[in-house]
């Protein structure tokens, strides 16, 4: 028997995206590049040579944008800041063209009762800090506490909800260790500074919305990958919490507990190194919740040649894989929520990404795209954070991974999570059947689940 499934009343529904996934036009109106500009355009980096250039064209069709969220029937649009169209230098001068593009987006957004949910960083910093040592320079704390201040200045009045950061690890993993995002560095001793530094801006932008006077919610959103050990051996063991302190414990312990786990220098090794005890007075500001965004999982066994965790996940035969090579597994989020919840004193939390990139069929007569994996999904992973609110788990609301189809990194156009479908040759926007689907559970508030 199907339980009805309710989820708490004033539970947030809404779609995430990221700036420079859809922006395009990233010099235009007086920006200033960010570090992946430099990036696409060096051949090899993004699959099919794709770039941000154009992207979904969001900056020039945001408009029609707002109507397919109001079409969905979106509570909550999470979306980014790009900060070199803000301060095109990254410090100092403000771009007032790049500022009133996210002004009129706010307004536009409230106009249809949409709530913004702002990430001040999603990977795009501004190449000029770049060239100042931009995560490896220990003043970008203070780089990003000021274009933080600018941000709250001018849309305070109307964000109540704001992100640090979008997803730290992939930053210090994908930017400064393996080097498959840009600023595309493959560097095992600039990883870890470039993370502390990360965590440090966090807690300068969090300390300067508490000087100013802020008063609406403030927050931080991290990416957790639950590990489990592929058999029960004290070395599989020992591989997954290597695993699990690198990619989820490494950041969430510095802001809630003030600290880094100890296995984390069991991961660098010499690489790792001493920092200030000041600086964990900064990372650990107070916060106001945790944005989750879950994938998948992984099942590790310990390898001594897999830098840096010495740990190798193993594909599981019967599962279901995403076009990104994830393991379809909702039982990983609610085990996620749960740790979460028991580690830090069950904070307000919001899954801010969750979705799936599948093989979409090409739009049908009468305009119709049938994803019934991603719907499968969906439901999956509903249910899944269902049985952690009914653990006790302090669920505020949900963000699907993505509104719309767009660049998946490295992975160019070729990884498609939206909600709707875009035609990137015409820019044609169409709802797929993943969205109908979403539109049901939002009008319901989850009880077609
Ligand atoms: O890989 C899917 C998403 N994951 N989190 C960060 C986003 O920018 C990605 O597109
Ligand atoms: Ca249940």
């Amino acid at each position: 028997m199907t339980q009805t499934i309710r989820f708490p009343d004033g539970f947030l529904w809404g779609a995430s995206t990221s700036a420079y996934q859809i922006e395009g036009s990233p010099l235009a109106d007086g920006a200033g590049p960010s570090i992946w500009q430099r990036f696409v355009h060096t051949p090899g980096n993004i699959r099919d040579g794709d770039t941000g250039d154009i992207a979904c064209d969001h900056y020039r069709r945001w408009e029609q944008d707002v109507e397919l969220m109001k079409q969905i029937g979106l509570q909550a649009y999470r979306f980014s800041i790009n900060w070199g169209r803000v301060l095109p230098q990254g410090r100092g001068a403000v771009n007032q063209a790049g500022l009133d593009f996210y002004d009129r987006l706010v307004d536009r957004l409230l106009a249809n009762g949409i709530k913004p949910m702002v990430t001040l960083f999603h990977w795009d910093l501004p190449e000029a800090l770049d060239n100042q040592g931009g995560w490896l320079n220990r003043d970008i704390a203070d780089w990003f506490a000021d274009y933080a201040r600018v941000m709250y200045g001018k849309l305070d009045d109307r964000v109540t909800s704001w992100a640090t950061l979008n997803e730290p690890w992939v930053v210090a993993d994908g930017g400064y260790l393996h080097g498959t995002l840009a600023p595309g560095h493959r560097n095992r001793f600039e990883a870890p500074i470039a993370s502390h530094n990360l965590l440090r801006a966090h807690g300068a932008a969090v300390k300067a919305y508490r000087e100013m006077g802020g008063k609406h919610d403030i927050g931080i959103v991290v990416n957790i990958e639950p590990k489990y050990p592929a058999t029960n051996s004290p070395a599989d063991v020992d591989a997954a919490a290597r695993a699990h302190a690198y990619m989820n414990a490494q950041y969430l312990d510095p802001v809630f507990l003030g600290r880094y786990p100890e296995k984390i220098k069991d991961v660098y090794g010499e690489a790792w190194p001493e920092w200030p005890a000041e600086d964990f007075e900064l990372i650990k500001q107070p916060i106001d919740f945790v944005g989750v965004n879950y994938y998948t999982r992984s099942v590790n066994k310990d390898d001594a040649l897999a830098y840096p965790v010495r740990a190798t996940p193993l594909r599981q035969t019967s599962a279901t894989y995403t076009e990104t090579g994830w393991e379809v597994y909702a039982r990983g989020l609610t085990d996620t929520l749960t740790w979460v919840a028991q580690r830090y004193g069950n904070p307000p939390l919001y899954i801010t990404e969750n979705g799936a990139a599948f093989f979409d069929p090409p739009v049908a007569e009468g305009g119709r795209i049938n994803d019934p994996l991603r719907v499968d999904y969906y439901q999956k992973h509903l249910r899944a954070i269902h049985d952690a609110i009914e653990a006790g788990v302090d669920m505020r609301g949900y963000c699907a991974w993505s509104l719309l189809d767009n660049l998946e990194w490295a992975h160019g156009f070729s990884k498609r999570f939206g909600l709707v479908h875009v035609n990137f040759a015409t820019q044609e926007r169409t709802l797929k059947d993943s969205a109908y689907y979403y539109r049901e559970l939002i009008a319901s508030n989850g009880k077609v689940l």
